[in-house]
């Protein structure tokens, strides 16, 4: 869908590149995650994807033709769902979706999916009278409203109760399936892992890591079991190399002489990967 090559931007006001040389694609049909810390550029890299920001060196191809080349008729086959809700807040959610719908030449059947979204009951109401949450689900309605091949979305479920993250995220899921495509940024390492197909970790303006969450989990993984056994009146725990396990004496000779509690594979986080990956705490 997308390919990035070497791309570079300097916002005119800074000293130094806030994007220093990244390359990476975005696969037809995927979730792909944008992940780092704040201020490593997420945002900005979506900017340049979605030609709001223009200005910058290398190469951004949208399906295989230079994004330069694409006039307005780009914003048909986007939707973004940036994370700061922007309604009319005078209007209703109904007159808001009217006026959006109008943007574009063709929709989305918005009823079914306000009705999925909890939203519909309130379609009368003015958003200004909406609480943050049903700002946001009706943020996530105006991202689908053209039916996007191509979907931005910036912390989808941030500020959500989680029945309706749930429902905002098994809608992603069902987009997916029919084809679409998803950039999707998040500090959120439970969204990434049930929803990103790939991900990349920025870092410094670059990207430090690309992969699969489960690619990412065996290599930054510890690769240990860890075992709880009963020992007289009390609890006793020892790890073990998961490599060649089976040939472990001492491993097979505790299995079969004690009282196991638990045993478990001790697999990295995506929030501990994060960290590994980017050097920094998570969103201090
Ligand atoms: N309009 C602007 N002019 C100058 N500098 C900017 C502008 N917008 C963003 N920046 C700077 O660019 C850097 C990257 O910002 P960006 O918004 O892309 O970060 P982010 O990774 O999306 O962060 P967050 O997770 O907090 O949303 C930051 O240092 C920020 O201060």
């Amino acid at each position: 869908m997308y390919q990035i090559n070497n791309l570079i931007f300097k916002y005119p006001k800074n000293k130094r590149d806030t994007i220093k040389d990244i390359s990476f694609e975005i696969k037809d049909g995927e979730i792909f995650g944008l992940l780092g810390p704040s201020g490593v550029g997420k945002s900005t890299t979506q900017k340049i994807l979605i030609k709001l920001l223009t200005g910058y060196k290398g190469e951004v191809l949208y399906k295989g033709r230079d994004l330069k080349f694409y006039e307005k008729d780009f914003y048909e086959e986007i939707g973004v769902g940036f994370e700061m809700p922007v309604h009319f807040s005078k209007l209703t959610a109904e007159e808001n979706i009217d006026f959006f719908k109008k943007l574009y030449n063709s929709n989305i059947d918005t009823d079914s999916l306000l009705k999925r979204l909890g939203l519909y009951d309130d379609r009368k109401k003015k958003v200004s009278e909406f609480s943050k949450g049903m700002k946001i689900r009706l943020n996530f309605v105006r991202a689908m409203i053209n039916n996007p091949k191509m979907l931005f979305l910036d912390e989808p479920t941030n500020g959500l109760d989680p029945s309706n993250a749930r429902i905002v995220k098994e809608i992603i899921k069902e987009y997916k399936e029919q084809g679409g495509t998803v950039l999707l940024t998040t500090h959120l390492m439970n969204d990434v892992d049930e929803l990103c197909d790939r991900v990349a970790f920025m870092a410094d303006g670059k990207i430090a890591e690309i992969s699969t969450p489960k690619d990412l989990k065996l290599k930054y993984g510890e690769r240990k079991v860890e075992i709880e056994y009963k020992e007289g009146e009390g609890i006793n725990k020892q790890s073990f190399e998961l490599d060649s396990l089976g040939n472990n004496l001492e491993f097979l000779k505790l299995i079969k002489e004690k009282e196991i509690i638990t045993i478990h594979s001790k697999e990295n986080t995506l929030d501990d990967i994060f960290i590994k990956v980017t050097g920094v705490k998570k969103y201090e």
